[in-house]
């Protein structure tokens, strides 16, 4: 684990770059900024979706494909299990998503990883039976498995108080500074109408959602001062904010090898990992899986997309509707078991 890169990586800011924005309407550079590049001619959601089918049409394939292999899910939260919505403290599930994910957890390992601290997403989620996985994967609370630390430096594992569970924090050595550089941030950012920044624990998010354009450069600018005194620390885009976090090798794909080595299926072959994202700190995973050639990477969109994903699902209801027949694929294939076992024949 080492120091990453120490500055921004990504254009400025410009107008208009909603990820639900039609890349038929909107510019290049937008699409840089919340989902990556994707080629200027009249990409199509119709063509593009051909190279990354949907997660609901391909269900039956993906599922007989699926057969025998131990199944572990995992999801992000905001543009996932829940809409982006301007206030990101309104951010809520669902009560239907809820038990949706409640239901999926029930017969598969399931973990949220989120950018968000993992005490707010857990707040948001209210679920006893999933993992949660905070600031991009930097704030892990997961089963005591055997734990394969990268390299033992950063790494704090320790139990939690009722010794059941393991945190798991790489980047607990920046809390002092992070607190620092919010508290700047704070200071720097609060005369401009809209912005916002949030605390998540081992990142920074500042939002720009309901800053005028007119003031996103000057806002892009006082970040940008508040960062160059820190130079552990780099910039990303997500969707309307900018991230800060430390330049740790440490991402959503970190998490989701680490969750499966917690889980007891870092080395199983027969593992296949169901990741459900939309944004551009997903393609860490996504990468990830495709590099173990395991699994089934999904994103979420609406608009065409540069990405690592496989399949496609358009929004949060899709999610839905997928969790959903997961849950009963799972349940209906588990009955024909039990009632093959009781019967005395195989399925
Ligand atoms: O990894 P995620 O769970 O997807 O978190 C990524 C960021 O999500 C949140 O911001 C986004 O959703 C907000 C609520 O819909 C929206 O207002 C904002 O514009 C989006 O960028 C969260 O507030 C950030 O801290 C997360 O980093």
């Amino acid at each position: 684990m080492g120091i990453q890169r120490s500055s921004t990586n990504k254009p400025k800011m410009q107008p208009g770059n909603d990820r639900s924005t039609s890349i038929r309407a909107s510019n290049v550079i937008s699409h840089l900024i919340e989902g990556g590049p994707i080629s200027i001619d009249d990409a199509s959601y119709d063509t593009w979706v051909v190279e990354h089918p949907s997660a609901l049409g391909s269900f039956d394939q993906m599922m007989r494909a699926a057969k025998g292999k131990k199944i572990a899910v995992f999801l992000d939260y905001d543009g996932t299990l829940a809409p982006i919505v301007d206030n990101p403290d309104l951010a809520f599930m669902s009560d239907e998503m809820r038990a949706a994910v409640r239901e999926v957890a029930k017969y598969f390992p399931t973990a949220i990883i989120s950018g968000r601290s993992r005490d707010k997403v857990k707040e948001f989620v209210q679920l006893s039976n999933v993992f949660y996985a905070g600031s991009h994967g930097m704030d892990i609370l997961a089963p005591p498995r055997p734990v394969k630390s990268c390299d033992g430096k950063h790494h704090t594992v320790a139990l939690d108080k009722k010794g059941n569970e393991v945190l798991f924090q790489p980047a607990k050595k920046f809390l002092p500074a992070i607190q620092k550089m919010r508290t700047a941030l704070k200071e720097k950012v609060m005369k401009i109408q809209g912005a916002r920044v949030e605390d998540n624990r081992f990142c920074i998010s500042v939002h720009f959602r309901q800053v005028r354009e007119e003031d996103y450069e000057i806002l892009e600018k006082k970040v940008k001062s508040v960062l160059e005194h820190y130079p552990e620390f780099h910039l990303s885009w997500g969707k309307k904010v900018m991230e800060i976090r430390p330049s740790i090798e440490w991402d959503k794909g970190n998490a989701l090898e680490y969750l499966l080595d917690t889980l007891g299926l870092g080395n199983s072959n027969d593992v296949l990992p169901v990741y459900i994202g939309d944004d551009r700190t997903d393609e860490d995973a996504f990468k990830v899986m495709l590099r173990r050639g395991q699994g089934y990477p999904i994103i979420v969109t609406s608009s065409p997309k540069d990405t690592k994903a496989s399949f496609s699902l358009r929004d949060p209801s899709e999610v839905l509707t997928f969790l959903l027949r997961l849950a009963r694929w799972r349940k209906s294939s588990s009955s024909s078991r039990l009632l093959a076992q009781i019967w005395g024949v195989s399925d």
